[in-house]
């Protein structure tokens, strides 16, 4: 069968392009193939438009505080019709700017859901219907196709929203319900209440952000109830019923809440309809398809990168599995990708990052003696002046034996940034005594991290 492709690539999100234009720089003759818009999860519906109504929700409580610095506004008004009108049109520029990207760099673009008819070729439908003319073949096929969220299996969760339908609507409720505690529902929920929502978020355990440090999630936590957030703990959501912008969530033990909207933030799964994965012959673990080091499936040409493998399902890590798949396969440079230290955050208010393993990890792995911790909790110098706002709280994880920082976390303003710039220190094995060593920036907050005793 003739191949006239090196590689096809299903799906235009952050692996997925990564990989295509990699792949095509080092020669390669690839197609994309793209069911809905190019950009994916991160750019369309995801990162991007999330964090721009992160900034946008940030105001309300800068006005309130701008008294104590001597600045008067009166009659400040919150329209978030207007913050999620332009983020709609800042997605639409990068949608654009994307397809631009694919063409500059020699990808043909083919839009349409794509679907194994063999371990070679791939069908591709639009409307529902398959486009004979197009059945693509190629000697590489990348599977990117991504996740969606996953709604909970109770009556009437199609009425409840899950994180897609934040960025499509025109203004938000008075009230909204939260479900979940997890990345979606702590950044949604301090959105909402940052844009002067009132949140009810209910939590089925016993605390938020399962996974992260526990002291840690514990800070998020109380900075949220600060700001006004109603979190019910121990919450199970059993029903949903009303009608679009007028609901009540019952839950499991009894209670029920009217709002306005309900956010279904309870988890996302690998995105599989359709591929018709039986065709090429590659199987599936659970509900993800699970790939060695090298990206490969259990069928050699076959390779999967990002949230379909559902390992650590983050941008940055979609990327550089698709860019060393590319180079490996293409680019004559094997190489694999190092998931053993990556960053992350939770863009929560107040904000969560943190980068090595969690005080718990550290104890399991290492034993209680071994592992040593070192905290500094206070008030930002921000909050001096408004005599209010969350404390922040950093933490370094320490192993005795070696002085080797195993864990460097954060609460607080710009964590985010800050932990970017210490996990290049850790990714490079930096000590106690390196941090010591290091003059402190006066007057920051990262400064703590360096005159921890
Ligand atoms: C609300 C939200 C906020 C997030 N915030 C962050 C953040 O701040 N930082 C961070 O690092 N990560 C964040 N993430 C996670 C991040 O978006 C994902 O990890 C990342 O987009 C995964 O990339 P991917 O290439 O695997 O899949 P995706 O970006 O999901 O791309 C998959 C693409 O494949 C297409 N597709 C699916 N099936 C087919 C098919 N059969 N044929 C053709 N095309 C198909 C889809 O339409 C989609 O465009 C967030 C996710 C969400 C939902
Ligand atoms: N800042 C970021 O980097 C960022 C932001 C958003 C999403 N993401 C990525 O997207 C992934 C998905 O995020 P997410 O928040 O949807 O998932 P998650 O796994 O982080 O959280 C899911 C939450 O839903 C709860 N839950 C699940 N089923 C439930 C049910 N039936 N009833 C009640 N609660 C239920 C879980 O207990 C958990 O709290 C994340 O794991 C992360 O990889 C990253």
């Amino acid at each position: 069968m003739e191949h006239p492709f090196d590689l096809i690539v299903l799906g235009a999100g952050s692996g997925g392009l990564a990989a295509a234009k990699r792949a095509a720089s080092h020669g390669a003759k690839v197609a994309i193939v793209e069911g809905d818009r190019v950009g994916g999860t991160c750019v369309i519906r995801g990162c991007v438009p999330k964090k721009l109504l992160v900034y946008g929700s940030l105001y309300r409580e800068q006005l309130e505080v701008a008294p104590s610095f001597g600045v008067e506004l009166s009659d400040a008004r919150i329209n978030a019709g207007v913050l999620l009108a332009n983020v709609r049109q800042e997605v639409d520029r990068l949608n654009a700017l994307h397809i631009d990207l694919l063409a500059k760099n020699g990808v043909e673009l083919v839009t349409g859901w794509g679907s194994f008819t063999s371990p070679n070729s791939v069908a591709v439908s639009r409307n529902g219907a398959i486009d004979a003319s197009q059945e693509l073949h190629g000697d590489h096929i990348l599977i990117a196709v991504g996740g969606r969220p996953h709604r909970p299996d109770i009556p009437g969760a199609e009425l409840g929203w899950v994180s897609d339908d934040m960025f499509m609507q025109s203004s938000f409720p008075d009230r909204v319900v939260v479900v979940g505690a997890g990345f979606i529902a702590c950044e949604f929920a301090c959105i909402l209440h940052g844009l002067g929502v009132e949140v009810i978020q209910l939590v089925r355990g016993d605390h938020l952000l399962r996974g992260f440090d526990r002291e840690l999630s514990t800070a998020v936590q109380d900075g949220m109830q600060g700001k006004g957030i109603d979190l019910r703990f121990g919450e199970n959501p059993a029903a949903l019923k009303g009608q679009p912008g007028d609901l009540v969530l019952s839950t499991q033990s009894g209670e029920r809440f009217s709002c306005g909207g309900v956010l279904l933030a309870t988890g996302r799964r690998p995105f599989l309809q359709g591929l018709n994965l039986d065709a090429a012959g590659v199987v599936l673990e659970g509900r993800r398809i699970s790939v060695d080091a090298n990206q490969s499936t259990n069928i050699p040409h076959i390779f999967a990168v990002g949230d379909v493998t559902d390992r650590i399902n983050l941008t940055p890590v979609a990327i550089d599995e698709g860019r060393a798949f590319a180079d490996s396969v293409f680019g004559q440079k094997p190489r694999q990708v190092n998931h053993d230290l990556v960053a992350s955050a939770v863009f929560s208010q107040p904000e969560l990052a943190t980068v090595g393993l969690t005080e718990e990890q550290s104890i399991d792995r290492y034993g209680k003696d071994q592992v040593k911790v070192y905290r500094a909790r206070f008030r930002s110098m921000a909050q001096a002046l408004p005599k209010r706002g969350p404390r922040c709280l950093l933490k370094l994880i320490v192993d005795r034996n070696t002085d080797r920082i195993l864990g460097c976390h954060m609460v607080g303003e710009h964590a985010a940034e800050i932990i970017q710039m210490a996990s290049i220190a850790l990714a490079m094995g930096a000590t106690k005594a390196d941090f010591d060593r290091t003059m402190a920036l006066h007057p920051t907050v990262s400064e703590e991290f360096v005159t921890m005793t």
